[in-house]
């Protein structure tokens, strides 16, 4: 795999570089609510423009349909973008038209664009090879070279991340080689104990990179909306939480597979519900009950870990020598739903461990909640990404990048 060192030291002053960076970031309102993993790709984008580059950077944001959608539009990351560069960042309306044609050609020397969000383009995200390559030859039309510094998009065959490097003289960016580097000491010669906390709302994906870990991890900490399906596996009834019903028994086959393995499976022993998801715009008080995880009620949906199960989770984390984090424990956007995830972000600063964070929402919760972000060993920009590495996967993004 080619570096972007190398790109530098052959030479991009005047040179177009496509930087596919992963600028999908949380908005409110289309307020930026985090800006972490646009401040990750700032180095890539830095060298480049110093270096006397004509820097494309692109991204996705969010999940449109393959047309153009003004709630996802990349607008703000760009403007935000420039804020933090200190320098004017041009944006183009379009991923490959007339917009992004003629901003691109209007492109000076040491100069930054950004063009519209990828996925406004059905031939970004395609299953179709042809569609997907079609979409990739206008893209390369844009540039002279690619660097590849999405990693939170890595583990996507999608055209910018996966068709387009194969179309031009290719690099990784120091984000890529940053996230690689650190999620190897995890698969690697990983210091144990090694324990592992998922939570989050995306369950089906993150319920194949268990069936990897129960063979690696000495613990598994099991939190977020993954929990209920868990519960239902051992029999309890969930009542309206969040639950993968098709996924039971391989749940349950990964509750066996955990007690043969000598694997610590730990589970919530008590939950915060509520009648009704709260409402995250006003954050006005949702009032929620404490139950027990094995009489969650039928008109109830749990949305955090409750008070006992923080102090257990604490205590499953302080022995750790290794900690990789993925998914907040609960809808931690709702103070009253923030416990959970702010007991474990403490408990991996209080744990003298290799910490590490992965997960765009997670990552972005450990801010917003107000942590010192160098507490911790390494917060990742991947969420799925960072999680399909640790299962051994083939990542699309990574493989493109390789000679
Ligand atoms: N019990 C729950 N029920 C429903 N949603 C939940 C629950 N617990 C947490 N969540 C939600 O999970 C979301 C984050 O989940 P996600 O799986 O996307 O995390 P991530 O892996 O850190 O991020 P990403 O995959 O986007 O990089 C948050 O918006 C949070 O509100
Ligand atoms: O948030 C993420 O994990 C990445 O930006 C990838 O987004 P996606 O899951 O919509 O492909």
């Amino acid at each position: 795999m080619k570096t972007i060192d190398e790109l530098l030291s052959e030479g991009v002053a005047g040179k177009r570089v496509f930087v596919r960076a992963d600028l999908n970031v949380p908005l409110a309102d289309g307020v930026i609510t985090d800006d972490g993993r646009i401040r990750a790709v700032l180095p890539t984008v830095k060298a480049l423009a110093e270096a006397g580059a004509r820097v494309v950077v692109a991204s996705h944001l969010g999940r449109p349909k393959g047309a153009p959608d003004p709630a996802f539009s990349l607008a703000p990351a760009a403007a935000r973008l420039g804020e933090l560069l200190g320098t004017d960042v041009a944006f183009a309306t379009d991923t490959v038209g007339e917009s992004a044609t003629s901003t691109v050609a209007g492109l000076a020397d040491g100069s930054v664009a950004v063009i519209e969000n990828l996925r406004f383009n059905a031939g970004e995200t395609s299953k179709d090879d042809a569609e997907r390559g079609a979409f990739a030859d206008r893209l390369a039309e844009l540039a002279d070279a690619y660097v590849g510094d999405g990693f939170g998009a890595v583990h996507r065959k999608h055209a910018s991340v996966f068709d387009l490097p194969a179309r031009l003289p290719k690099y990784a960016g120091y984000l890529i080689a940053t996230e690689v580097g650190v999620l190897k000491k995890l698969t690697e010669d990983v210091k144990r104990p090694y324990v592992v906390a998922l939570g989050g709302s995306k369950v089906s994906d993150k319920l194949a990179v268990i069936d990897q870990l129960l063979g690696k991890a000495d613990r598994l900490l099991i939190g977020g909306g993954m929990v209920f399906t868990f519960l239902k596996a051992k029999g309890y009834e969930v009542g309206a939480s969040l639950l993968q019903e098709d996924q039971i028994p391989v749940v349950q086959e990964y509750i066996e597979r955990a007690k043969k393995n000598g694997v610590e499976l730990v589970l919530p022993v008590d939950v915060l519900t509520s009648t009704e998801f709260p409402d995250l715009k006003t954050k006005a008080p949702a009032n929620p009950n404490t139950v027990a995880a094995d009489a969650i009620p039928a008109d109830q949906l749990g949305l955090d870990i409750g008070p006992e199960s923080r102090k257990l989770y604490a205590s499953k984390l302080a022995d750790a020598a290794t900690v990789f984090w993925n998914g907040p424990m609960g809808v931690f956007e709702h103070p009253d739903y923030a416990e959970g995830t702010k007991a474990v972000a403490q408990a991996l600063i209080d744990s003298p461990a290799f910490t590490v964070v992965g997960g765009g929402d997670s990552a972005a919760a450990v801010r917003i909640l107000g942590f010192d972000e160098t507490a911790f060993g390494h917060i990742s920009t991947g969420g799925g990404a960072s999680l399909e590495y640790l299962e051994g996967k083939t990542l699309p993004g990574l493989a493109a990048l390789e000679d």
